[in-house]
């Protein structure tokens, strides 16, 4: 990961560099800055955090070689500066100068313009206050030093909220600095799993809460944690310590519930300067432990995390493991989903250790052999808090688990003949699970038929060939944000060079992406009015992003549970929302058993097409499936001639160049693709796309040269600008109204689009 740091500077000269201590430039106290989209990439796509450092100034110093060193020149206590050393790198350019504050003193500035600046000597004054203090104070002195200065501001906003702006809120005993956010927010109301589920969290109890996708589930579980940290502030002497952990499936996952928490924190003084009242780290794989480390080391009150790469800090930090043991809030978000990632035994290792030593000790001389044991053998002196409060949420959790949360009693669904593997799994975590409470509150708010009411549902017949061509058909004939569900990566790594082909912006998200590359796409996504995502199940679960228009299931899920997930990306926070399937003849068991899980018959609509338009995006997507196909050739070459690269190199043998030539990605955008494009075939084939491309898309009946006349007359569209912006003569109808219109029974499909479009076409 690479991390950006900003210097700021505002304090006076330092005095001279001499009689300042110096620090390993790791152990200043950056700070780290939100940024505007939660993954915090730049523009260039390569950073991914960005790292503030107040007060300092640099000075340039030369070693005896000659060799330029900076030097940066901080601020640790009021009076008291550190300095820390670091060699420029090739090429960079800065330099310290000083200028006067209004009330007389000289401020140092760190800047980049340039080393040989003849104003170096200034970044030193000789007016700097120094104590006499020679030792180096520690990190956990700086911070105190901080928190004291913070806390005097951070009384701001504890003074009681006027409920009559939130009546709806007014019964839940919310810390008044969230009431105020809330407000910001415009979080009028809470919806129906937050009005059901704070006050029992609030009231110290253990909850297990089911409910729709897009519920506010996770407010429903942060309002608790964070209500508690701003009423029970960390002592002013010691670093933070940790107090809630909350455990998510994914990534992106995790780095949303991070935004959201600290969206929150930041909502009623966004201005304000220095460390958060609350701070929530992240630990997750694909991003760099080391600086993951560096978080938990400076020290955060909530963590959010992913079990594996969490499990492998803890097993290599026995602080950390301590400091998991004394959590006060453990949280699960999407447990089932957890177990289905393949994370059961990371997560049954962390959530052991939040166990009390009553039941450990229950366990006998087995334990002994046990890696947690090994692993964290070293801390029994530390013992779990007997106040700890458990949360669990998902939108799905079987009725049966529900249950066994609650009785507590392991195997007493078990042998239910539709317990699966992982049911058994979850049935495992439940019993591992230390509830303080001895009868947790289960809240089940979940749907009838799994999906949320503010859902359209319909669903396009076709042979399987032909799905390429009613995606098309759809993402051009109703425009907006879609998030296209294929069941295989292989599936993505095909339909994506397509698209991209056809000129319709698409990303890919799966889980053979690099980290930062899925941020990417997700960020693109997100800010694309338009876009379209184009991902596996890793997309599925959790992930809040704004207007989703559309959720299209090219290949049907497996169990209804990821569904109704993939589902709830679209109609989220009572908005409405739209979900197409894509079934050929071959889905059809599995739509027909999908729907029996969630309790339906096969009801859904079929989406009407305007058949007109598929003959020539038929055409469309045949010579893209062509062109494809020769550059897969070229890519596929590439990756071979990569892997007899690689293996000379492991072999250390030297291979005749000619052999050899740049390596490919098979996620890389194709127009970056090397050789691409160079057989002439590919480039005839390019052309008369094109052609076609720009030809326009005409509805049968529609006259583009005569508007006023022909079967349909688009004169009023066109005047209007009614009409739909790429296919003329099509209504500009949303998918979700569409629908309204669309038949029950529907005529059986053709493979054939011109003979379908007669059947369907309204
Ligand atoms: N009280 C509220 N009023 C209005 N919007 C809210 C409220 N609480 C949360 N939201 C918004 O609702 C959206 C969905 O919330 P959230 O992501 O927590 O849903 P969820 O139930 O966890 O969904 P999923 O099951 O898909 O993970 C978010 O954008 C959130 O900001």
């Amino acid at each position: 990961m690479k991390t950006k740091r900003k210097l700021q500077s505002d304090i006076p000269n330092a005095g001279p560099s001499s009689a300042l201590s110096t620090l390993p430039v790791d152990a200043l106290p950056w700070k780290t800055i939100k940024t505007t989209s939660f993954s915090g990439l730049d523009a260039g796509g390569g950073m991914m955090m960005l790292e503030e450092l107040d007060d300092v100034a640099v000075e340039w110093v030369q070693d005896e070689g000659g060799a330029k060193k900076a030097r940066f020149i901080v601020r640790l206590y009021r009076h008291m500066w550190s300095t820390a050393d670091v060699q420029p790198a090739p090429n960079s350019k800065g330099k310290g100068k000083a200028k006067e504050t209004k009330n007389g003193k000289r401020i140092a500035e760190a800047s980049n313009q340039g080393i040989d600046g003849e104003d170096e000597d200034e970044t030193i004054n000789e007016d700097q206050e120094i104590t006499g203090d020679d030792e180096i104070p520690s990190f956990s002195r700086v911070e105190e030093e901080d928190m004291n200065e913070v806390d005097q501001e951070d009384h701001l906003g504890d003074e009681a909220f006027d409920d009559t702006l939130l009546p709806q809120w007014s019964s839940i005993p919310l810390h008044p600095i969230l009431k105020r956010s809330l407000s910001k927010l415009g979080f009028t109301k809470p919806t129906d799993i937050q009005a059901r589920a704070l006050p029992v969290c609030l009231a110290g109890r253990d909850v297990v809460g089911v409910a729709e996708t897009g519920s506010g589930k996770t407010l429903a579980y942060a309002l608790p944690i964070l209500s508690y940290l701003l009423r029970n502030p960390r002592a002013t002497t010691s670093k933070r310590t940790l107090s809630s952990l909350i455990l998510c499936p994914t990534r992106e996952l995790a780095l949303q519930v991070v935004d959201h928490l600290n969206t929150v924190i930041r909502q009623t003084f966004p201005e304000k300067k220095g460390p958060p009242r609350i701070s929530v780290g992240s630990v997750i794989g694909g991003l760099s432990a080391q600086k993951q480390q560096r978080i938990l080391d400076r020290g955060c009150d909530v963590l959010v995390a992913t079990p594996g790469r969490l499990w492998d800090l803890i097993k290599a930090n026995d602080d950390l493991a301590a400091e998991i043991k004394r959590i006060r809030f453990l949280v699960i978000d999407e447990a089932d989903r957890m177990i289905e990632n393949g994370h059961f035994a990371e997560l049954e290792s962390i959530v052991r250790l939040t166990e009390r030593q009553s039941r450990l000790s229950g366990r006998g001389a087995a334990e002994e052999e046990d890696p947690v044991f090994a692993a964290t053998s070293s801390l029994d002196d530390v013992s779990a808090r007997s106040d700890m409060q458990t949360f669990i949420f998902s939108a799905t959790l079987s009725k049966d688990l529900q249950q066994n949360f609650k009785r507590k009693k392991r195997g007493s669904q078990k042998g239910d003949k539709k317990s699966s593997a992982l049911a058994d799994l979850l049935e495992d975590l439940v019993e591992r699970l230390d509830f303080r409470d001895k009868n947790p509150e289960v809240i089940d708010l979940s749907p009838e038929g799994g999906v949320v009411a503010m859902l359209k549902e319909s669903m396009i017949e076709c042979v399987l060939s032909e799905k390429d061509l009613f995606l098309y058909y759809f993402l051009l004939r109703y425009p907006g944000r879609s998030l296209v569900f294929v069941g295989s990566i292989d599936g993505i790594r095909r339909l994506v060079p397509l698209f991209e082909l056809l000129r319709v912006p698409v990303w890919p998200l799966h889980s053979q992406l690099q980290q930062k590359q899925r941020l990417k796409n997700l960020d693109r996504f997100k800010t694309s009015k338009n876009g379209i995502l184009i991902a596996t199940d890793v997309a599925a679960r959790g992930l809040d992003i704004p207007h989703v228009d559309h959720v299209v299931h090219f290949n049907l899920p497996r169990t209804a549970d990821a569904y109704i997930h993939r589902s709830g990306r679209t109609a989220r926070a009572q908005n409405p929302g739209f979900a197409l399937q894509l079934v050929s003849a071959e889905d059809k068991n599995v739509q027909r058993s999908l729907m029996r899980s969630l309790g339906r018959d096969i009801d859904i609509p079929d989406l009407p097409i305007e058949g007109g338009f598929l003959p020539k995006l038929k055409e469309r997507i045949r010579v893209a499936r062509e062109i494809e196909k020769a550059q897969h050739g070229v890519k596929k070459e590439n990756h071979d001639r990569n892997w007899l690269r690689e293996a000379a190199e492991a072999m250390d043998v030297d291979i005749d160049p000619s052999m050899l030539s740049d390596g490919d990605d098979p996620d890389a955008p194709f127009a970056k693709s090397q050789n691409i494009g160079r057989s002439g075939k590919v480039v005839e084939l390019k052309e008369e796309l094109n052609r076609l491309l720009a030809e326009p898309l005409i509805a049968r009946g529609v006259s583009a040269r005569y508007p006023t006349s022909g079967s349909k007359v688009i004169v009023g569209d066109l005047l209007s600008a009614r009409g739909h912006p790429t296919l003329l003569g099509a209504s500009s109808t949303s998918a979700y109204d569409e629908i309204q219109f669309a038949k029950k029974k529907k005529p059986k499909l053709s493979a054939t689009g011109e003979r379908r479009s007669k059947q369907i076409h309204r």
